[in-house]
């Protein structure tokens, strides 16, 4: 059944008219208990979600959508291991990934938690000799930086967390190479020596192109200075394709597999964190899949009322496809984070960027959401004025946290720059939800005539996480929060959160392009106008 056949779907669409009568201002004006009432715990994350343009009736009816919808059901299939990516016939498993080894956990008749903790252990011993020197390339010597090629799921996680963790890592130096743009690797390689470089090519499928066209590459730079015999001390891989990775030249000792039930976007946690392994070391990655694992457990048990990912996910819900907002701001108040809105936008917009359901037919309301940001407090000096004063409706997540791993006092001598930092945070959502009158302006003392530009209108919902401190445990908690909230997306809409057919066009068309802009190449009649001039010109240029 479609979410619109619902009978919460058109309780809701209804109630979006009364709640449009009533801004946040007035809501709050009515419950003084709003902000401890809408507020949730999970795990050590604080989450605020007050600041919503919702009431009781709306939290009614959204969980009656998520009964409606059987999230529940859903939710327990994917946890037991049921092939909820229908198009693909796979389960799903990432949760799998975190579990504890006394665990156990059975796919067709199999423990996966075994293997799983077979390759953890794998990982921790590699590490353990790249950290302390034991492991060494083919002069004898220690590896001082390790390179990471991969793309989207593949990169994105690991760069993501090795930012963040940037206070943890204590390893080798490590290096990321995700585009196929030359620039890409030959400024990552600059200043590298090849006898003291590892690099991890990082693959599911192992034949991405940009990944394999970087792996060659790299190879090549290696092989040039130390020899053919020196590719298995300074290549391993992380992969499903065992025969793909055999054939490149990386030996079966060197391979850190998963599974096909992990979704590229949700594989930090398997052996595509391996760089971030090497950087902080086996003990704190074992805290990052803690984390996971906590809020695993709260999603899996915590009642509808105090569910954390289920309430955001019924919010974003309620925005994306009843109340019509088409982007969502991310605003990680930590300069460690800035990588988080990357990260995010290939978690919620691969999952949840289709428009059919799983059985194929059309969702028949508006999905996905744009996600973007920038860590603050650098977003409120370039687009905070359009959340604050333009006419378009951007819900906004601020993430934050109450200690700082470093902090140095601010200018006035007194106050920590952390402490500013997280003023600002709270300020902005402050003034997000509650804005400035016209009548407040003028008691200001403003000139009437400048008023209007004056005035906040207000009314701009967010979220606020609060944690403890940037810690490998709340990472891995504030990840499993998302991976959790996109879930609960998709279980309402239908969709199989877990396929990603809509990038597979665009791979197929630029294999098809790439002789017409190789050497000898050129337009041709059989291309459609645009792309005909665009490699004409392309050529000109060249010429
Ligand atoms: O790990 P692989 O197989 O190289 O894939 C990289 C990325 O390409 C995609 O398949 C499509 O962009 C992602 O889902 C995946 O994370």
């Amino acid at each position: 059944m479609s979410v619109a056949d619902t009978s919460a779907w058109g309780a809701l669409t209804e109630h979006a008219d009364s709640i449009a009568t009533r801004s946040i201002r007035e809501l709050f004006a009515a419950d003084s208990g709003r902000g401890a009432a809408m507020s949730v715990r999970a795990g050590d994350l604080y989450i605020d979600y007050s600041k919503h343009r919702i009431n009781g009736e709306t939290l009614r009816l959204l969980h009656l959508l998520a009964r409606e919808t059987h999230l529940f059901e859903q939710r327990d299939a994917m946890l037991r291991g049921d092939r909820i990516n229908v198009s693909e016939n796979r389960s799903v498993l990432h949760t799998a990934l975190r579990r504890r080894r006394d665990e156990k956990l059975f796919l067709d008749g199999h423990d996966v938690v075994q293997d799983v903790h077979a390759v953890l252990d794998a990982m921790g011993d590699f590490t353990d000799r790249v950290r302390d020197g034991s492991w060494t390339g083919a002069d004898g010597g220690a590896i001082t930086t390790v390179v990471n090629i991969g793309i989207g799921g593949s990169d994105l996680g690991p760069v993501m967390v090795h930012r963040a963790l940037r206070e943890y890592c204590d390893g080798p130096d490590v290096r990321f190479v995700s585009n196929v743009d030359p620039s890409d690797l030959l400024s990552t390689l600059a200043d590298l020596d090849p006898a003291t470089t590892l690099f991890v090519v990082v693959s599911k499928t192992f034949s991405t192109f940009e990944t394999m066209a970087n792996a060659h590459a790299a190879r090549r730079w290696l092989v040039d200075e130390l020899g053919e015999d020196a590719v298995g001390k300074h290549f391993v891989a992380v992969s499903t394709n065992a025969d793909l990775v055999a054939e490149f030249g990386i030996e079966p000792s060197n391979v850190f597999g998963f599974w096909d039930w992990v979704g590229g976007r949700y594989s930090v946690g398997s052996a595509v964190g391996l760089s971030v392994m090497a950087a902080i070391g086996r003990e704190r990655f074992a805290e990052f899949l803690e984390g996971f694992r906590i809020v695993d457990e709260h999603f899996a048990t915590a009642p509808i009322q105090s569910n954390a990912p289920v309430i955001l996910g019924l919010l974003s819900v309620w925005y994306a496809s009843v109340l019509d907002a088409d982007a969502r701001a991310v605003l990680p108040y930590a300069n460690d984070l800035a990588r988080l809105p990357a990260y995010l936008q290939q978690l919620a917009m691969e999952s949840n960027g289709k428009s059919v359901r799983g059985d194929g037919k059309p969702v028949g309301v508006p999905t996905g959401e744009v996600i973007w940001g920038e860590a603050g407090t650098n977003g409120q000096h370039a687009f905070h004025q359009l959340l604050h004063q333009g006419t378009r409706l951007v819900p906004a997540d601020f993430i934050g946290f109450a200690r700082a791993g470093q902090d140095v006092a601010s200018s006035d001598g007194g106050t920590a720059m952390h402490e500013v930092l997280t003023a600002n945070m709270f300020a902005q959502s402050r003034v997000l939800a509650f804005g400035k009158t016209r009548v407040e302006v003028i008691a200001d003392g403003v000139d009437p005539n400048l008023a209007p530009h004056k005035v906040m209108p207000g009314d701009r919902p967010s979220t606020t996480i609060l944690a403890p401190e940037l810690s490998p445990s709340t990472l891995g908690q504030i990840i499993a929060l998302y991976e959790h909230q996109v879930f609960v997306q998709g279980a309402v809409w239908g969709i199989d959160s877990f396929d990603q057919w809509g990038v597979e066009l665009g791979k197929a068309s630029a294999v098809e392009l790439a002789p017409a802009l190789a050497s000898g190449g050129g337009p041709s009649d059989a291309m459609d106008s645009s792309t005909r001039e665009l490699v004409a010109a392309f050529w000109k240029e060249r010429a």
